[in-house]
């Protein structure tokens, strides 16, 4: 990582070095500085590897119309693995075995070291029906593989997070976001019905019509309610291109208001999304999906010599006029997985060279599991100390003195708006007003620009900020809340009434146990 806070050296860095004097090495300054050297010439074809061998998996598997038949023996394994359990006297309760480096977050889990580890190795689409416009999952199935599924057939779901390893069991069980929230709203409410193994060993459904309380617990609730086996989600027909609008503001006031009005015409914006590079200067997007591009506005976002998206979007800034382009649906869908939003920044600080995207570009992403996994000791300290990645959900109305709150603690830039609908319905994510409500989530990842910068209080902060205005904290990112904090913020109602019904004290960690900083190394 290669910038700094604008003290230079950032409150983290020395207590990094002051705890460790070793880290003023040479090592330590290669392994910092030099990371790309290991990202382009191992992790990139590593990465390559790994997604051709996936790409191939699911394609034989699709060939062979296996998946479905194998789900109930796979659902068995869950279910023989959970009596196994009961049967050795419920001593220490359970989690997927899936390993924390695998999950798209900067933190491993400490929890699976020590948990009962269930393996829900289940990870195939089952079933497309067009009819009924659902899609049958299992909840290892990632967004990337989905989307080459269904993109092909026509369809797509209404929202696809744009990470290509997000899976479906980690988006329903944490929660998922994209610019069609404002219509659709978080990915738990395009889920038709989930299949689960619950602590006693047996499968149970649920959707809104049969067993809706449980259906109304899963969302938030971090796999300590059951494990979740297969998915229903809906499918909406899906066209070739999306017709994007660019808008620059110049103000912070125009920005809010621009972005306000744009998500509320929710009939004619398929998708709303802003990008500010700085509290006054910003490009709110509005897109479309269309079946034909006007000619010489086509833009291939994906290709190896594009430059990364968010700097696309920065050079609409100052423009008087909307601007207009079309952008493969697909290639939308991912637009920010090649640069990792802006992180790819840190990682390989010339990633926007010539050279480079000549000898590599077309191999980035690399995939952010294989950068976790071989991330060591010193590059973690780093990030810790002098990285700020958080996505906080808050109400529309607020998102001025939000963008204020976030200047003042942090000053990164650019920032993500992400507009929101969120339905009234029981649940961890209850609408203050007891009604529907439109939110914003409010993205910021990197490296803070202020003097101040302290990662706990810092953080804490701002998650108090969140909570005076009823917002929520999104739950992959580092949490400084004391478990009473964390209560103020979710709702637990519902799901302590399922944490009784399914009995799961024995069987599962609470939320809080999974989530907090301390559950997490
Ligand atoms: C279940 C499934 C999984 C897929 N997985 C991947 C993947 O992981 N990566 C990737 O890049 N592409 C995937 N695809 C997309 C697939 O590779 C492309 O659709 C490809 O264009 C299809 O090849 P084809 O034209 O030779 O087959 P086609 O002749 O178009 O399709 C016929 C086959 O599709 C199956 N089929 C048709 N409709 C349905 C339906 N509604 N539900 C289930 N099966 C159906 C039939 O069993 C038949 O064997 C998947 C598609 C499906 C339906
Ligand atoms: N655009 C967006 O919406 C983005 C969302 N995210 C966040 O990323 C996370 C998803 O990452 P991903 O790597 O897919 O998931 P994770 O592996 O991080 O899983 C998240 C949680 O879901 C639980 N879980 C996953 N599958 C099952 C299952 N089959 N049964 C029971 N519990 C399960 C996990 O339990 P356990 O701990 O037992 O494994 C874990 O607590 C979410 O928290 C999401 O909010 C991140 C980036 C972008
Ligand atoms: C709601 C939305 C859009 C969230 C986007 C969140 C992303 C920006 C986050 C999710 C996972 C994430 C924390 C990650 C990282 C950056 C920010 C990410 C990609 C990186 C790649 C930073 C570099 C680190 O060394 C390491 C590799 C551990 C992490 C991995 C996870």
């Amino acid at each position: 990582m290669s910038r700094k806070t604008e003290n230079g050296h950032a409150g983290g860095q020395d207590s990094q070095t002051s705890k460790n004097p070793a880290d003023k090495s040479w090592l330590a300054y290669i392994l910092i500085n030099y990371r790309w050297v290991f990202v382009c010439f191992f992790l990139l074809p590593l990465s390559l590897v790994y997604d051709i061998y996936h790409l191939a998996r699911s394609w034989i598997i699709f060939k062979l119309n296996s998946a479905p038949k194998k789900h109930d023996e796979r659902v068995k394994f869950v279910q023989k693995q959970v009596r196994e359990w009961n049967r050795q006297g419920r001593n220490t309760p359970m989690c997927t075995a899936r390993p924390g480096w695998q999950t798209i977050s900067f933190r491993q889990p400490k929890y699976k070291k020590t948990l009962f580890n269930v393996k829900v190795n289940l990870m195939d689409v089952l079933e497309i029906d067009t009819e009924r416009k659902t899609v049958r999952v299992e909840p290892l199935v990632s967004m990337g593989q989905l989307s080459a599924t269904l993109n092909p057939l026509g369809w797509t779901i209404p929202i696809l997070p744009e990470m290509d390893d997000l899976t479906v069991g980690g988006l329903i069980m944490g929660t998922g976001i994209e610019t069609s929230s404002h219509k659709h709203g978080l990915f738990q409410h395009i889920c038709v019905s989930f299949e689960l193994v619950v602590a006693d060993g047996s499968v149970v459904k649920c959707s809104k019509e049969e067993n809706s309380d449980l259906y109304y617990a899963i969302p938030w609730s971090y796999g300590t309610l059951g494990f979740l086996t297969a998915v229903e989600i809906e499918i909406v027909p899906s066209l070739q291109f999306v017709r994007l609008e660019y808008k620059s503001v110049s103000s912070l006031d125009e920005a809010c208001r621009v972005f306000e009005e744009e998500t509320l015409k929710e009939e004619n914006n398929q998708f709303v999304e802003g990008l500010m590079f700085s509290l006054n200067r910003g490009v709110i997007m509005t897109a479309n999906m269309v079946n034909s591009a006007e000619p010489g506005k086509l833009n291939v976002i994906s290709r190896w010599y594009k430059p990364w998206f968010f700097k696309h979007v920065e050079s609409f800034w100052g423009l008087e006029e909307t601007q207009v382009e079309y952008i493969p649906t697909r290639d939308y869908f991912h637009r920010h997985s090649r640069s990792i939003f802006w992180e790819i920044q840190d990682i390989i600080p010339f990633g926007n060279h010539p050279v480079f995207r000549y000898l590599f570009g077309w191999m980035v992403p690399p995939k952010v599991s294989l950068l976790k996994l071989t991330q060591g000791d010193t590059v973690k300290e780093l990030y810790e100390n002098n990285h700020f990645i958080q996505d906080m959900l808050v109400p529309m109305s607020t998102l001025k003195d939000a963008l204020l709150c976030f200047e003042k603690e942090v000053k990164i830039y650019p920032v993500w708006l992400c507009p929101f609908k969120l339905p009234k319905a029981p649940g961890m994510l209850r609408s203050p007003s007891g009604k529907q409500e439109l939110y914003v989530d409010i993205g910021t990842y990197g490296v803070p620009k202020v003097r101040n910068f302290h990662p706990v209080e810092t953080t804490r902060r701002v998650e108090s900020f969140v909570r005076s205005v009823k917002g929520f904290q999104m739950l992959y990112a580092d949490s400084y809340m004391t478990e009473e904090e964390f209560h103020s913020m979710f709702d637990h109602t519902l799901y302590n009434q399922m944490r009784k019904k399914y009995d799961c004290d024995k069987a599962f960690p609470r939320v809080y146990g999974k989530v907090s900083r301390a559950a997490r190394d």
